[in-house]
């Protein structure tokens, strides 16, 4: 069965051997990938003439397959072939298919099986202008395994242009580039055809939706789990993550406001003075510090207090700055630090991972922290101590706006307290109530218009 596993091109070249050692044969393999394929084009063609770009390797061989197979099916099909196939397994299948290639071809669906996770190099001018005046001369385009020019692991873009597709049919396994930014933005719809790949314990995974609980019966607010969000010099970000935890599972949330926040939710609970008696409070499930706690020395040593009781804490934004290795010494609660990129370079900087592709950073990151890594973005990426990333499913980019990564620190804050899960589950049970929120909210919302579609966000996840 076809899992959520994201497998980097050596962990697939691995896991096809694995197959090949336990008896299938390449072409068994491009086989059951060629008809998987074919059987989404044949869907979307919809009876409409289909255009094949087959490549020198592998991913060439699944084109011609997939044209035999839809020949047979009955639709028009014409391949285009700008090199001869170069494995035995591509010849073979260009045998099979028998046909005679075309120079070129216009209307319908193009297919791009030029290049696949064998990629090496950009394509030159010359393959660059004809796959994309060829995806320019169709009404849809679709890419098997991966659009051609594009870097599999890292999920560069290697060419300056390149077609987007309308769907993108992924062979075997997710890879890091359906993923990963800025590769991800050409892939339109994706689906990924089985074809036996065994499940591998050590691969990357792409994060499913979670099943969260409602309250037990006899619930009440400290059962529920008690949140305190320590803000300082820019309260309102401390109002706004104090706000969304409010809507986030835990019972009770209590912001300290270093400085006068203005207008409150009248639901929300604010302390003045004396965060050392606050954080005193037994009853505290969790803690978040940074979003608006500024950076000051005042900031500074407000952070190391905090970090310093040892409760289940969540670091964000200016935290993630002052953060250093000997706030964090002696801890034994669990600890998730939620950086966007310039916080992880900071991150970076301070806990020696420099120099890393981003997947290794956020591991890295983790190991060093011995913390849950949630590397927010466009392409969230949550990395855990001894466990392989976790890559979240895009969620709308009309998130990219002020005051939503308080919204998402105060969710995963929120779901600490409540503490049903893992560290690593509890972030991902945060990103996910943001990820829906954002999705309810339509377009074109701020970080406070997010607040409202918590609950029915929380509903989804039920
Ligand atoms: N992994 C599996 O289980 C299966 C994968 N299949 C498909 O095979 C491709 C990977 O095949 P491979 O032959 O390794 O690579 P490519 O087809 O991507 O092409 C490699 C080929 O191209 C040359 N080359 C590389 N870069 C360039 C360039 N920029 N310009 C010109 N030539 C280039 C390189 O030297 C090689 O000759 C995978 O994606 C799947 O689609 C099968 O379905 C079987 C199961
Ligand atoms: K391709």
């Amino acid at each position: 069965m076809a899992s959520n596993q994201i497998l980097t091109v050596s962990q697939m070249q691995a896991a096809e051997q694995a197959l090949v050692d336990a008896g299938e044969t390449v072409s068994t393999l491009m086989e059951r990938a060629g008809a998987g394929a074919a059987d989404w084009i044949w869907r979307v063609a919809a009876g409409r003439a289909v255009t094949i770009l087959c490549g020198p390797g592998n991913n060439g061989g699944d084109g011609y397959v997939i044209a035999r197979v839809l020949a047979a099916r009955g639709l028009t099909v014409r391949v285009i072939a700008p090199f001869s196939p170069k494995t035995p397994a591509a010849r073979a299948a260009r045998e099979a298919w028998g046909g005679e290639p075309v120079e070129t071809a216009k209307g319908g669906v193009f297919v791009d099986c030029l290049f696949g996770s064998g990629l090496a190099r950009a394509l030159d001018q010359v393959l660059e202008t004809r796959l994309c005046e060829l995806a320019a001369a169709h009404d849809l385009c679709v890419a098997v395994d991966v659009p051609s020019g594009i870097d599999c692991d890292s999920g560069e873009v290697l060419n300056d242009t390149l077609p987007i597709y309308d769907l993108t049919i992924a062979l075997g396994a997710w890879k890091f580039a359906h993923w990963m930014m800025p590769a991800m933005q050409l892939m339109g719809e994706r689906r990924l055809v089985d074809i036996g790949v065994a499940f591998d314990w050590d691969a990357a995974q792409l994060a499913e939706r979670p099943v969260l609980s409602p309250p037990e019966a006899d619930a009440h607010k400290y059962s529920r789990g008690l949140l305190a969000v320590v803000g300082g010099e820019m309260p309102g970000a401390g109002v706004l993550a104090a706000s969304a935890a409010m809507r986030g599972g835990a019972g009770y949330v209590k912001l300290y406001a270093g400085a006068e926040p203005g207008l409150v939710p009248p639901d929300l609970v604010v302390v003045h003075d004396g965060l050392d008696e606050l954080l005193a409070d037994e009853r505290i499930a969790a803690l978040l510090v940074g979003p608006g706690l500024g950076r000051s020395e005042e900031a500074r040593a407000r952070l190391a207090f905090v970090l310093g009781c040892d409760l289940p804490t969540v670091c964000d934004a200016d935290a993630l700055h002052l953060l250093t290795a000997d706030m964090l010494e002696g801890r034994l609660s669990p600890l998730i630090v939620t950086p966007h990129a310039g916080e992880l370079d900071a991150l970076g900087h301070t806990f020696g991972s420099v120099g890393l592709d981003r997947v290794e950073q956020v591991s890295d990151l983790a190991e060093a922290l011995e913390a849950v890594v949630v590397a927010k973005g466009p392409d969230t990426m949550l990395g855990a101590p001894g466990t392989p990333v976790v890559v979240m499913p895009p969620a709308s980019a009309w998130l990219s706006t002020a005051g939503t990564g308080d919204v998402l620190a105060g969710l995963i804050a929120s779901r600490l307290a409540v503490g049903m899960d893992s560290p690593l589950g509890i972030a991902l049970e945060g990103c996910w109530l943001h990820r829906e929120a954002a999705r309810l909210a339509g377009p074109a919302f701020s970080a406070g218009d997010l607040l409202d579609h918590i609950p029915d966000a929380y509903g989804v996840l039920l």
